[in-house]
């Protein structure tokens, strides 16, 4: 019998070991109908999409997580644990929060600083700092640098709410040089480190907004434009 989980259910549609994974499932979509060859669709339980096929010859797979860190998360731990995952990227949209990072501009994530309580299930007699695979993190870098796309590595902000009452929050975040806020990193990043071995994650993302000047996007643009990130994603496994 073909492996299913209550969230996802290839029927014998291969899931590769690398896989890309936007926040929204119709990016997904648009990932593989633009970059990859030989597409076949392993997913759709929930409108879900995940698809695999090849990259410039390599076997890859994009699916979407959903918003949050609650959705990331059994997504990602499915992928990990029952479909063997290895490489877990995520590429989403993020807002900006300090000067000199202009919309479009890709952001890295060294870091994933949280609001989230996820952690708690681990544990752990202090607090856990969640960090991308060095590996991955170095060749995104490498590889906007040598595009000659605007990035910034650093320390972004995973939080659980997307309209927050504390108005103060941003600020004290900016304070402590988070880059950019968005919703899943620290969780896949936690789910990875939980998983040990040879799994790797890592978030990038394509500012969409930004906290201090309001400048923003559409969602068709978010939907569809976020190119140079995506290519950056999928170059990053050789
Ligand atoms: O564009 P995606 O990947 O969904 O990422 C960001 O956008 C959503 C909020 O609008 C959250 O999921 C956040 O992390
Ligand atoms: O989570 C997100 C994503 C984009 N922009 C935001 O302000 N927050």
């Amino acid at each position: 019998m073909s492996k299913s989980t209550p969230h996802i259910k290839p029927e014998n549609n291969p899931i590769a070991e690398t896989i890309l994974l936007p926040g929204d499932p119709l990016r997904a979509k648009f990932i593989a109908e633009t970059y990859l060859e030989d597409v076949v669709q392993f997913n759709e339980v929930r409108n879900m999409f995940g698809y695999t096929g090849t990259y410039k010859g390599k076997k890859i797979s994009v699916m979407g997580t959903g918003m949050g860190i609650p959705s990331i998360g059994i997504y990602s731990y499915e992928l990990i644990h029952t479909f063997g995952v290895k490489n877990l990227i995520r590429v989403g949209s993020c807002g900006a929060m300090q000067e000199g990072i202009n919309v479009y501009d890709v952001i890295i994530a060294q870091g994933a600083s949280t609001d989230s309580n996820y952690v708690a299930q681990y544990g752990l007699p202090g607090h856990f700092a969640p960090i991308a695979d060095y590996s991955l993190l170095a060749r995104a870098k490498k590889l906007a640098d040598k595009k000659g796309v605007p990035n910034h590595v650093g320390n972004v902000l995973s939080s659980d709410i997307f309209y927050n009452a504390n108005k103060e929050a941003t600020d004290k975040w900016r304070s402590m040089g988070i880059l950019a806020v968005e919703m899943e990193s620290a969780g896949l990043y936690m789910n990875a480190a939980y998983a040990g071995g040879d799994v790797k994650a890592l978030g990038i993302f394509t500012v969409s907004d930004h906290l201090l000047t309001h400048e923003e996007t559409t969602p068709e643009e978010r939907q569809t434009s976020f190119t140079k990130m995506m290519e950056i994603a999928l170059e990053i496994v050789e």
